[in-house]
Protein backbone atom coordinates (compact mmCIF):
# COMPACT_ATOMS: atom_id res chain seq x y z
CA UNK A 1 0.00 0.00 0.00
CA UNK A 2 1.36 3.56 -0.81
CA UNK A 3 1.04 5.64 1.91
CA UNK A 4 1.62 8.60 0.85
CA UNK A 5 -1.63 8.34 -1.78
CA UNK A 6 -2.96 11.88 -0.89
CA UNK A 7 -3.19 14.51 2.04
CA UNK A 8 -5.42 12.49 3.92
CA UNK A 9 -3.33 9.79 4.99
CA UNK A 10 -0.90 12.24 6.57
CA UNK A 11 -3.66 13.99 8.77
CA UNK A 12 -4.55 17.05 5.86
CA UNK A 13 -8.19 17.80 6.98
CA UNK A 14 -10.55 20.30 6.76
CA UNK A 15 -9.08 23.00 8.99
CA UNK A 16 -5.93 22.68 6.58
CA UNK A 17 -8.20 23.22 3.21
CA UNK A 18 -9.45 25.80 4.64
CA UNK A 19 -6.07 27.97 5.61
CA UNK A 20 -4.21 26.38 2.42
CA UNK A 21 -5.70 28.49 -0.07
CA UNK A 22 -3.65 31.72 0.74
CA UNK A 23 -0.04 29.75 0.25
CA UNK A 24 -0.78 28.72 -3.34
CA UNK A 25 0.85 27.53 -5.35
CA UNK A 26 3.25 26.18 -2.84
CA UNK A 27 2.69 22.54 -2.16
CA UNK A 28 2.37 20.59 1.48
CA UNK A 29 3.94 18.43 4.06
CA UNK A 30 4.27 17.43 6.78
CA UNK A 31 7.52 17.32 8.91
CA UNK A 32 8.19 13.79 10.39
CA UNK A 33 11.64 14.17 11.67
CA UNK A 34 13.82 17.24 12.70
CA UNK A 35 17.87 17.86 12.84
CA UNK A 36 19.36 21.17 13.78
CA UNK A 37 16.88 22.84 11.28
CA UNK A 38 16.78 20.15 8.65
CA UNK A 39 13.59 18.46 8.08
CA UNK A 40 12.24 14.84 6.54
CA UNK A 41 8.84 15.89 4.83
CA UNK A 42 6.13 13.35 4.05
CA UNK A 43 4.62 14.78 0.65
CA UNK A 44 1.95 13.29 -1.02
CA UNK A 45 4.49 12.69 -3.77
CA UNK A 46 6.86 10.70 -1.22
CA UNK A 47 9.34 12.19 1.57
CA UNK A 48 11.90 15.15 0.65
CA UNK A 49 14.58 16.62 2.66
CA UNK A 50 13.53 20.41 2.93
CA UNK A 51 15.79 23.10 4.69
CA UNK A 52 14.63 27.30 5.74
CA UNK A 53 14.63 29.74 3.07
CA UNK A 54 16.75 32.43 3.80
CA UNK A 55 13.26 34.63 3.86
CA UNK A 56 11.92 31.99 6.83
CA UNK A 57 15.17 32.28 8.66
CA UNK A 58 15.35 36.18 8.47
CA UNK A 59 11.73 36.36 10.29
CA UNK A 60 12.15 33.57 12.61
CA UNK A 61 11.37 35.67 16.07
CA UNK A 62 11.33 32.98 18.29
CA UNK A 63 12.25 28.95 18.58
CA UNK A 64 8.77 27.92 18.54
CA UNK A 65 8.24 29.78 14.74
CA UNK A 66 10.83 26.97 13.51
CA UNK A 67 8.44 24.07 11.98
CA UNK A 68 8.46 21.38 14.59
CA UNK A 69 7.60 17.29 13.79
CA UNK A 70 4.11 17.24 13.10
CA UNK A 71 3.95 20.58 11.61
CA UNK A 72 2.25 21.11 7.87
CA UNK A 73 4.61 23.35 5.96
CA UNK A 74 4.46 25.10 2.71
CA UNK A 75 6.96 23.89 0.72
CA UNK A 76 8.52 24.59 -3.03
CA UNK A 77 10.58 21.66 -4.56
CA UNK A 78 14.54 21.54 -5.44
CA UNK A 79 16.23 19.18 -7.39
CA UNK A 80 15.67 15.08 -6.44
CA UNK A 81 13.61 15.47 -3.21
CA UNK A 82 15.10 18.26 -1.99
CA UNK A 83 12.56 21.03 -0.83
CA UNK A 84 12.38 24.63 0.58
CA UNK A 85 10.52 25.63 3.47
CA UNK A 86 9.08 28.46 3.19
CA UNK A 87 6.22 28.53 6.22
CA UNK A 88 4.44 26.89 8.97
CA UNK A 89 0.77 26.04 8.56
CA UNK A 90 -1.13 27.24 11.92
CA UNK A 91 -1.28 24.62 14.20
CA UNK A 92 -4.13 23.06 15.86
CA UNK A 93 -2.98 21.63 18.72
CA UNK A 94 0.95 21.62 20.44
CA UNK A 95 2.94 20.08 22.63
CA UNK A 96 5.43 21.92 24.45
CA UNK A 97 7.31 21.69 28.06
CA UNK A 98 9.66 24.01 29.41
CA UNK A 99 13.16 23.45 28.31
CA UNK A 100 15.86 22.40 30.57
CA UNK A 101 18.01 24.99 32.83
CA UNK A 102 16.16 28.38 34.11
CA UNK A 103 15.43 29.95 30.99
CA UNK A 104 11.89 29.26 31.06
CA UNK A 105 11.73 28.96 27.75
CA UNK A 106 8.79 26.83 25.70
CA UNK A 107 10.60 24.01 23.69
CA UNK A 108 8.05 22.65 21.55
CA UNK A 109 7.84 18.75 21.11
CA UNK A 110 5.39 17.85 18.34
CA UNK A 111 2.22 19.51 16.86
CA UNK A 112 -1.15 18.24 15.30
CA UNK A 113 -1.75 16.25 17.09
CA UNK A 114 -5.30 14.43 17.67
CA UNK A 115 -4.72 12.12 20.70
CA UNK A 116 -2.19 12.38 23.04
CA UNK A 117 -1.46 9.02 25.08
CA UNK A 118 0.01 9.78 28.53
CA UNK A 119 2.07 6.56 29.19
CA UNK A 120 2.60 5.13 32.53
CA UNK A 121 4.00 1.57 33.93
CA UNK A 122 1.87 -0.48 35.98
CA UNK A 123 5.29 -0.46 38.41
CA UNK A 124 7.30 1.95 39.99
CA UNK A 125 7.03 4.30 37.24
CA UNK A 126 3.11 4.54 38.46
CA UNK A 127 2.77 8.12 39.91
CA UNK A 128 -0.25 9.94 39.91
CA UNK A 129 1.40 13.10 41.06
CA UNK A 130 3.55 13.38 37.40
CA UNK A 131 0.34 11.93 36.20
CA UNK A 132 -1.39 15.31 37.02
CA UNK A 133 1.44 17.17 35.48
CA UNK A 134 1.05 15.19 32.25
CA UNK A 135 -2.81 15.52 32.30
CA UNK A 136 -1.86 19.61 32.32
CA UNK A 137 0.69 19.48 29.85
CA UNK A 138 -2.13 17.53 28.07
CA UNK A 139 -4.86 19.93 28.22
CA UNK A 140 -2.27 22.80 27.24
CA UNK A 141 -1.66 21.45 24.04
CA UNK A 142 -5.53 21.02 22.74
CA UNK A 143 -4.90 17.53 21.79
CA UNK A 144 -7.71 14.70 23.67
CA UNK A 145 -5.80 12.80 26.22
CA UNK A 146 -6.15 9.28 26.65
CA UNK A 147 -3.70 7.53 29.99
CA UNK A 148 -2.66 4.51 29.15
CA UNK A 149 -1.57 1.84 31.95
CA UNK A 150 1.04 -0.33 30.30
CA UNK A 151 2.99 -3.55 31.73
CA UNK A 152 -0.69 -4.72 33.37
CA UNK A 153 0.94 -8.14 33.14
CA UNK A 154 3.35 -6.98 36.32
CA UNK A 155 0.71 -5.71 38.15
CA UNK A 156 -1.25 -7.42 40.83
CA UNK A 157 -3.52 -4.99 42.32
CA UNK A 158 -4.70 -3.59 39.05
CA UNK A 159 -8.06 -2.32 39.97
CA UNK A 160 -6.81 -0.65 42.36
CA UNK A 161 -4.62 1.44 40.37
CA UNK A 162 -6.67 2.02 37.92
CA UNK A 163 -9.22 3.08 40.09
CA UNK A 164 -6.97 5.61 41.74
CA UNK A 165 -5.97 6.97 38.22
CA UNK A 166 -9.38 7.56 37.32
CA UNK A 167 -10.06 9.50 40.51
CA UNK A 168 -7.82 12.20 39.33
CA UNK A 169 -8.69 11.52 35.43
CA UNK A 170 -11.56 13.78 35.50
CA UNK A 171 -13.38 11.99 32.78
CA UNK A 172 -9.87 10.96 30.68
CA UNK A 173 -10.43 8.02 29.63
CA UNK A 174 -7.91 4.97 31.53
CA UNK A 175 -6.95 1.84 29.78
CA UNK A 176 -4.67 -0.81 31.50
CA UNK A 177 -2.59 -2.46 28.73
CA UNK A 178 0.15 -4.91 28.54
CA UNK A 179 1.99 -4.92 25.14
CA UNK A 180 4.14 -8.35 26.08
CA UNK A 181 0.95 -10.35 26.71
CA UNK A 182 -0.71 -8.18 23.81
CA UNK A 183 -4.15 -7.08 26.11
CA UNK A 184 -6.36 -3.91 25.75
CA UNK A 185 -4.23 -2.65 22.79
CA UNK A 186 -7.60 -3.65 20.71
CA UNK A 187 -9.56 -0.83 22.94
CA UNK A 188 -7.03 1.74 21.55
CA UNK A 189 -8.27 0.68 17.49
CA UNK A 190 -11.24 3.91 18.62
CA UNK A 191 -8.50 6.64 18.92
CA UNK A 192 -6.34 5.19 15.77
CA UNK A 193 -7.60 6.19 12.30
CA UNK A 194 -6.33 6.94 9.42
CA UNK A 195 -5.58 10.19 8.85
CA UNK A 196 -5.40 10.70 12.99
CA UNK A 197 -2.40 12.05 14.81
CA UNK A 198 -1.26 10.33 18.19
CA UNK A 199 1.59 11.00 20.50
CA UNK A 200 2.96 8.92 22.71
CA UNK A 201 4.42 10.37 26.42
CA UNK A 202 5.87 9.40 29.54
CA UNK A 203 8.97 8.44 31.28
CA UNK A 204 11.59 6.63 29.72
CA UNK A 205 11.27 2.77 29.95
CA UNK A 206 6.98 3.37 30.31
CA UNK A 207 6.94 1.11 27.43
CA UNK A 208 6.25 3.68 24.70
CA UNK A 209 8.38 2.18 21.88
CA UNK A 210 7.26 -1.25 22.95
CA UNK A 211 3.51 -0.62 22.80
CA UNK A 212 4.18 1.23 19.20
CA UNK A 213 5.89 -1.93 17.76
CA UNK A 214 3.05 -3.66 18.99
CA UNK A 215 0.93 -2.18 17.29
CA UNK A 216 2.27 -1.45 14.12
CA UNK A 217 3.55 -5.33 14.36
CA UNK A 218 7.13 -5.21 13.71
CA UNK A 219 10.01 -3.79 15.66
CA UNK A 220 10.02 -0.40 13.99
CA UNK A 221 10.89 1.49 17.37
CA UNK A 222 14.15 0.50 19.70
CA UNK A 223 13.14 -0.64 22.88
CA UNK A 224 15.59 -0.58 25.89
CA UNK A 225 15.66 -3.32 28.92
CA UNK A 226 15.17 -1.70 31.68
CA UNK A 227 17.50 -1.83 34.49
CA UNK A 228 16.84 -4.30 36.79
CA UNK A 229 17.60 -2.25 40.07
CA UNK A 230 15.09 0.64 40.00
CA UNK A 231 13.09 -0.30 36.84
CA UNK A 232 13.88 2.83 34.94
CA UNK A 233 14.78 2.69 31.45
CA UNK A 234 17.77 3.85 29.78
CA UNK A 235 16.89 6.43 27.08
CA UNK A 236 16.12 4.09 24.01
CA UNK A 237 14.34 6.59 21.85
CA UNK A 238 16.56 10.19 21.30
CA UNK A 239 14.35 11.46 19.17
CA UNK A 240 11.24 12.34 17.88
CA UNK A 241 9.59 10.79 14.82
CA UNK A 242 6.23 10.74 12.83
CA UNK A 243 5.43 7.75 11.43
CA UNK A 244 2.83 6.50 9.07
CA UNK A 245 1.26 3.30 10.00
CA UNK A 246 -1.70 1.73 7.75
CA UNK A 247 -5.24 2.29 9.00
CA UNK A 248 -3.70 3.38 12.48
CA UNK A 249 -2.56 6.96 11.17
CA UNK A 250 0.15 9.10 12.59
CA UNK A 251 2.23 7.91 15.59
CA UNK A 252 4.73 10.00 17.15
CA UNK A 253 6.70 8.61 20.16
CA UNK A 254 8.83 11.18 21.95
CA UNK A 255 12.05 10.36 24.49
CA UNK A 256 11.22 9.78 28.07
CA UNK A 257 10.66 13.24 29.41
CA UNK A 258 13.55 13.16 32.15
CA UNK A 259 15.76 13.11 29.33
CA UNK A 260 14.55 14.71 26.35
CA UNK A 261 17.81 14.51 24.12
CA UNK A 262 18.27 16.05 20.90
CA UNK A 263 19.28 13.84 18.18
CA UNK A 264 23.03 14.10 17.15
CA UNK A 265 25.69 11.74 16.88
CA UNK A 266 26.42 11.12 19.98
CA UNK A 267 22.69 9.87 21.26
CA UNK A 268 23.00 8.10 17.87
CA UNK A 269 26.16 6.28 18.92
CA UNK A 270 24.84 5.63 22.02
CA UNK A 271 21.23 3.89 20.96
CA UNK A 272 23.35 1.82 18.53
CA UNK A 273 26.09 0.70 21.89
CA UNK A 274 25.72 -3.02 20.17
CA UNK A 275 26.31 -2.06 16.58
CA UNK A 276 28.64 0.42 17.63
CA UNK A 277 31.02 -2.39 19.96
CA UNK A 278 30.36 -4.66 17.62
CA UNK A 279 31.37 -3.04 14.59
CA UNK A 280 35.00 -2.76 16.16
CA UNK A 281 35.57 -6.46 15.89
CA UNK A 282 34.89 -6.28 11.97
CA UNK A 283 38.31 -7.59 10.35
CA UNK A 284 38.56 -4.66 8.62
CA UNK A 285 38.92 -1.77 10.10
CA UNK A 286 36.81 -0.11 7.64
CA UNK A 287 34.19 -2.73 7.23
CA UNK A 288 31.01 -1.43 5.34
CA UNK A 289 29.24 -4.30 6.65
CA UNK A 290 27.98 -5.83 3.23
CA UNK A 291 29.82 -8.92 1.53
CA UNK A 292 33.55 -8.30 3.93
CA UNK A 293 34.85 -11.34 5.20
CA UNK A 294 34.96 -11.91 8.63
CA UNK A 295 32.47 -9.46 9.42
CA UNK A 296 31.20 -9.19 12.71
CA UNK A 297 27.81 -7.45 12.24
CA UNK A 298 26.89 -10.04 9.74
CA UNK A 299 28.02 -12.57 11.52
CA UNK A 300 25.40 -11.47 14.94
CA UNK A 301 22.94 -11.27 12.63
CA UNK A 302 23.35 -14.67 11.07
CA UNK A 303 23.36 -16.21 14.51
CA UNK A 304 20.57 -14.23 15.66
CA UNK A 305 22.33 -11.65 18.15
CA UNK A 306 21.11 -8.76 15.62
CA UNK A 307 18.40 -7.90 13.80
CA UNK A 308 19.12 -6.69 10.61
CA UNK A 309 15.83 -4.09 10.49
CA UNK A 310 18.19 -2.74 14.03
CA UNK A 311 21.03 -2.43 11.39
CA UNK A 312 19.01 -0.80 8.77
CA UNK A 313 17.44 1.97 11.02
CA UNK A 314 20.68 2.33 12.10
CA UNK A 315 22.29 2.70 8.68
CA UNK A 316 19.10 5.08 7.62
CA UNK A 317 19.89 7.48 11.02
CA UNK A 318 23.36 7.39 9.80
CA UNK A 319 23.30 8.36 6.35
CA UNK A 320 20.83 11.35 7.44
CA UNK A 321 22.93 12.12 10.05
CA UNK A 322 26.34 12.44 7.59
CA UNK A 323 24.35 14.48 4.77
CA UNK A 324 23.12 16.73 6.93
CA UNK A 325 27.12 17.29 8.87
CA UNK A 326 28.29 17.29 5.49
CA UNK A 327 25.81 20.11 4.44
CA UNK A 328 27.05 22.15 7.86
CA UNK A 329 30.61 21.51 7.14
CA UNK A 330 29.64 23.31 3.91
CA UNK A 331 28.05 26.21 5.22
CA UNK A 332 30.44 26.74 7.79
CA UNK A 333 33.36 26.52 4.99
CA UNK A 334 31.55 29.39 3.46
CA UNK A 335 30.94 32.08 5.94
N1 LIG B 1 6.42 -6.86 31.43
C1 LIG B 1 6.27 -5.95 30.48
N2 LIG B 1 7.35 -5.27 30.07
C2 LIG B 1 7.17 -4.34 29.11
C3 LIG B 1 5.89 -4.07 28.55
N3 LIG B 1 6.04 -3.06 27.67
C4 LIG B 1 7.36 -2.73 27.66
N4 LIG B 1 8.04 -3.50 28.53
C5 LIG B 1 9.49 -3.44 28.78
O1 LIG B 1 9.86 -2.18 29.32
C6 LIG B 1 11.15 -1.77 28.82
C7 LIG B 1 11.10 -0.34 28.31
O2 LIG B 1 10.24 -0.26 27.22
P1 LIG B 1 10.38 0.84 26.08
O3 LIG B 1 9.26 0.58 25.13
O4 LIG B 1 11.75 0.91 25.53
O5 LIG B 1 10.13 2.19 26.90
P2 LIG B 1 9.99 3.68 26.37
O6 LIG B 1 8.87 4.28 27.12
O7 LIG B 1 9.89 3.71 24.89
O8 LIG B 1 11.35 4.33 26.86
P3 LIG B 1 12.19 5.54 26.21
O9 LIG B 1 12.40 5.19 24.76
O10 LIG B 1 13.47 5.56 26.98
O11 LIG B 1 11.40 6.79 26.39
C8 LIG B 1 11.54 -2.81 27.80
O12 LIG B 1 12.44 -3.70 28.39
C9 LIG B 1 10.25 -3.52 27.47
O13 LIG B 1 10.46 -4.85 27.09
C10 LIG B 1 4.76 -4.83 29.02
O14 LIG B 1 3.61 -4.67 28.60
N5 LIG B 1 5.03 -5.74 29.98
ZN1 LIG C 1 31.47 -5.55 9.32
Amino acid sequence: MNLFNGKQHLGWNDYFEEISVSYQPLIFGRISLEHKHLYRVMTAHGEVLASLSGKFRFEVYSEEDYPAVGDWVALSMREEMKATIHHVLPRFSKLSRKAAGTSGREQLIASNINNLFIVMALNHDFNLRRLERYLVMAWESGANPVILLTKSDLCSKLNELVSSAESIAFGVPVHPVSALERSGIEQLSTYLKEGSTSAFVGSSGAGKSTLINALIGTERQQTGEVRADDSRGRHTTTYRELIAVPKKGLLIDTPGMRELQLWDSESLQHSFEDIESLASACYFRDCGHQNEPKCAINQAIEEGNLTASRLQSYRKLQRELAYIEKKERKKANKK
